[in-house]
């Protein structure tokens, strides 16, 4: 049985309704993403599982309990949101034992179990700061440690890292993940960053307009993506419509409304069983470990070609190449 299990959620504000009957389950201790654009109901949902939101129908069970008509704070939950939301006229011990106070923990446990979270996201040394002295990278280690310290069974993330500078929030992507582990908690993170959702989570449910459109791991969705939408969202692709497919006499795959290639499959190299395509690089973008280029066909469509940084096979603008495309690695959608 899984752990979080949601059945036909809908939520409504006023004649809107922006949840559809989502259901959705999570198996215990995984870090799960709730991944899509701005507007789609991600936050909504989230709030709804901690009891910031009511809801106006379906239920939401957690280790076999319905907790749908708890208040929050009976919900067992853990939350972190974008902004930190810590106490500023306490410092960052106060902070963390905030929590263990409200739940009437004795003064001796707080401090220890306090303290052992501070070490625990880096902050050792930092305990008699106040949150106006900390950078935002170490304000949402105290708002983590805060959260953790009552040992939820869940922990939901609201974009936690996105006030953050990139450095940082690939340091604090780790450091949740190693967390997640030591601590063997469920994870519900909410992004809009396909990135953070692949590199972060262990499964993904993506969502657009009110509505899953698509879930499954990291890999699965990277490589199956199953609509336009979570084409255009989630990866990088080369997408096609049907009349471009058929115009670059792909006609193996005449039947589908778009076909979609990731820049990683295709090759400068002849491949096995492959469309096969004369073009020029117009445009080339350094990418650290990947070398970019973009080489429009003779029929003027651009393609997205991802190489291995490696001075070997250097391209330059204005350089004629052919380019294979596998038919096996040919994503269709009807
Ligand atoms: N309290 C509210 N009252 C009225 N409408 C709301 C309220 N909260 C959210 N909405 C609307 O519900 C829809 C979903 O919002 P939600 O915040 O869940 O989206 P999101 O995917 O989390 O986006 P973002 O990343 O921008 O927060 C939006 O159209 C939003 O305007």
């Amino acid at each position: 049985m899984s752990f979080i299990e949601i059945n036909n959620l809908r939520k409504s504000f006023g004649n809107t309704e922006v949840l559809h009957g989502l259901n959705l389950k999570i198996a215990r201790g995984q870090l799960a993403a709730l991944l899509g654009p701005s507007g789609c109901g991600k936050s909504t949902l989230l709030r709804a599982i901690a009891g910031l939101n009511s809801i106006d129908e379906g239920e939401i069970i957690i280790d076999g309990r319905r907790i749908d008509g708890l208040a929050p704070k009976d919900r067992g939950l853990g939350m972190v949101f974008q902004h930190y939301a810590l106490f500023p006229n306490m410092n960052v011990l106060d902070n963390v034992k905030f929590g263990l106070e409200m739940k009437g923990v004795d003064k001796k446990t707080r401090d220890t179990e306090a303290k052992k979270m501070i070490d625990l996201v880096g902050l050792a040394g930092k305990e008699e700061a106040y949150p106006a002295n900390l950078s935002g990278g170490q304000q949402q280690r105290v708002a983590l440690a805060r959260s953790l310290v009552t040992k939820p069974d869940v922990l939901l993330l609201d974009e936690p890292l996105s006030a953050l500078d990139a450095q940082i929030r690939v340091q604090l992507r780790g450091l949740i993940k190693s967390l997640q582990a030591e601590l063997g908690i469920t994870v519900i993170l909410v992004t809009h960053d396909q990135e953070e959702a692949m590199s972060m989570s262990d499964y993904i449910f993506v969502m657009n307009q009110g509505h899953i459109v698509q879930e499954g791991s990291p890999t699965y969705i990277y490589r199956h993506p199953q609509s336009e939408f979570a084409t255009r969202f989630i990866g990088d692709y080369n997408l096609f419509t049907k009349e471009e497919a058929a115009a670059m006499g792909a006609v193996d795959h005449a039947d589908y409304s778009y076909v979609a290639i990731r820049p990683e499959v295709l090759s400068l190299e002849a491949v096995g069983d492959a469309y096969v395509y004369e073009g020029k690089v117009i445009r080339t973008s350094m990418r650290g470990s990947i070398y970019r280029l973009y080489i429009e066909l003779d029929g003027k469509k651009v393609l997205k070609l991802d190489q291995l940084n490696r001075s070997a096979n250097m391209r330059r603008v204005g350089d004629k190449v052919t380019v294979y495309m596998p038919k096996s690695e040919i994503i269709g959608m009807v």
